[in-house]
């Protein structure tokens, strides 16, 4: 929530790196820091980011005040020097990030930071508790809201999510992801989006009987009025009494818009198809079936192929805590160093045995590349801040590991687009979020973007994420200068 502090919100060793800088080393050396991920959550082909505004709320909002500082000094970890400096603090740095909504791979960088070293460092676990979060609970709902063919998904989990934070920006994500509505009503109020919602059995069992209990709620509420209706016994009472509520509300010319049921419990396909039957042969054929009970896209999958007839589904647990892929796995690495007597960059590489985790050097541009026939996207290359490229002319794209697979585009065949935006210049911010409900809209215009085999949920095509030939070059001329050194 943007009136708290978070100033503090970091791991320690951020704060004694910053010492260290501050007392051994030039403090104001600039440094590059890419936060990127390295492999899609949960088996999906892609995923979306989410989580930028909370970001910018959290730098704009940096600031040690007094009491920080006392709590710092009280650890005894600090000097007096260095506990200054941080009565001072503020972000001048600059930012690029790639907006929120947008489809993104693995290993490209999502948000870019070129500041002094101190403050380069002190961002990070924030940045990155913010950015995994929303972005791993937006891809999840881009998978439900996948499953669900066009039916509304509405996010019910706010009572199981990993405490308020999770709840409140997990439906925020949610809402980026692509439901048309939260259940969480401070959701609601802070980000601007649909709330939504029906009632639950305590309402019915609060009730001497079932259909006083619909009775009552459908006075109260006719204009949205989905019954649920698995209390005492789905077919042979639940359905019977919607339906006896419904005709009342007919006779009494009371316009039935939004109007329905909602099961959460039993066979889910079996319960919604009889209830469908009994809908319509009582003349509502249009009446909304609602399902929720621990639905994830796996089940919605499964019941769509089943034949069910919900046509609206309520998901809470699964989504908001993303419980079969529970982390985003977003990592923050050094890509280079200012010198100062050149005023170029000095790219730094984190080495590794594994080949995926060798960092990408240098002050990177994302590009892009979608066919210009069908407007989907063909790959995305990984380049230096710079490099010119011409939709004129062709384009060869290789694979960075396996360097014999090569794509070739011809002229005016592909279209480029950066992904990279400006979001501080010089730590001023320069960039206004979007409204929510703006960046579901762009992201539904993102996933477009994506050929169907790389949405579906089990085994999808991956995309490729190139990297250009002066990157490639870069990264191979300091690993090959590395093992020199070693040898
Ligand atoms: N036709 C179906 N195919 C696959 N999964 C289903 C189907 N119908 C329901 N499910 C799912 O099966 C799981 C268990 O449902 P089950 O009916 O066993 O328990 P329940 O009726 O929810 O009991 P409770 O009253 O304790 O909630 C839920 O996740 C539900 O969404
Ligand atoms: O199953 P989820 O995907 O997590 O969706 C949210 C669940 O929360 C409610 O159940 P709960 O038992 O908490 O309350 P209720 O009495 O309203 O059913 C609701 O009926 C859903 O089953
Ligand atoms: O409004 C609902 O039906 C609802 C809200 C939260 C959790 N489960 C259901």
């Amino acid at each position: 929530m943007s009136q708290r502090n978070l100033t503090l919100l970091t791991d320690l060793y951020e704060l004694t790196m910053m010492q260290g800088y501050f007392k051994e080393k030039d403090a104001n050396e600039t440094v590059i820091f890419d936060a990127f991920y390295r492999s899609n959550p949960g088996g999906n082909g892609y995923a979306i980011c989410a989580g930028l505004e909370q970001v910018i709320e959290y730098i704009k909002e940096l600031e040690f005040n007094s009491e920080d500082v006392d709590y710092l000094r009280s650890t005894g970890l600090f000097e007096e020097d260095f506990l200054e400096y941080l009565l001072h603090f503020r972000f001048s740095g600059d930012i690029y990030a790639i907006p929120e909504g947008t489809v993104i791979f693995p290993r490209e960088p999502l948000v870019k930071v070129i500041a002094p070293i101190m403050e380069a460092q002190l961002v990070e676990t924030a940045l990155l508790t913010i950015i995994n979060h929303q972005s791993l609970i937006a891809t999840k709902t881009a998978r439900v809201v996948y499953a669900a063919e066009g039916d509304g998904v509405m996010e019910f989990g706010l009572r199981r999510a990993q405490g308020p934070d999770a709840g409140i920006y997990g439906a925020r994500a949610a809402m980026i992801g692509g439901c048309v509505g939260t259940s969480n009503v401070l959701a609601g109020k802070m980000f601007n989006v649909p709330v939504k919602g029906t009632h639950a059995h305590s309402w019915i069992m609060s009730f001497p009987d079932e259909l006083t209990a619909f009775r009552s709620y459908a006075k109260l509420y006719p204009k949205a009025c989905i019954l649920l209706v698995d209390t005492y016994d789905t077919l042979k009472s639940g359905v019977p009494n919607a339906i006896k509520v419904f005709k009342e509300m007919k006779e009494a010319n009371i316009p039935l818009t939004s109007y329905g049921i909602r099961l959460d419990s039993g066979d889910l396909a079996y319960l919604s198809k009889k209830a469908k039957k009994m809908l319509t042969e009582a003349g509502f054929p249009d009446a909304i079936i609602s399902a929720s009970n621990d639905l994830d896209e796996t089940l919605i999958n499964s019941l769509k192929i089943q034949g069910a007839t919900i046509n609206s589904w309520g998901v809470g647990t699964n989504l908001i805590t993303s419980k079969d892929c529970p982390s985003f796995g977003g990592v923050y690495k050094l890509a280079a160093v200012l010198d100062r007597k050149t005023g170029e960059f000095n790219p730094k590489i984190k080495l590794s045995e594994n080949a995926e985790k060798i960092t990408n050097p240098g002050n990177k541009a994302i590009k892009r590349i979608y066919s210009r026939e069908t407007g989907k996207i063909i790959a995305d290359l990984i380049c230096l801040e710079g490099e010119v490229y011409d939709e004129n002319h062709s384009l060869l794209l290789f694979d960075p590991i396996e360097t014999w697979k090569k794509t070739h585009l011809a002229p005016n065949t592909y279209t480029m687009r950066d992904l990279l935006i400006p979001v501080f210049q010089g730590g001023k911010c320069v960039y206004e979020s979007p409204a929510v409900m703006d960046i579901q809209t762009y992201c539904k215009k993102e996933l477009d973007t994506l050929w169907d085999e790389s949405r579906r949920l089990v085994n999808p095509h991956e995309v490729h994420v190139d990297l250009s030939k002066p990157l490639w070059n870069m990264k191979n001329q300091l690993l090959d200068n590395y093992h020199f050194q070693e040898s």
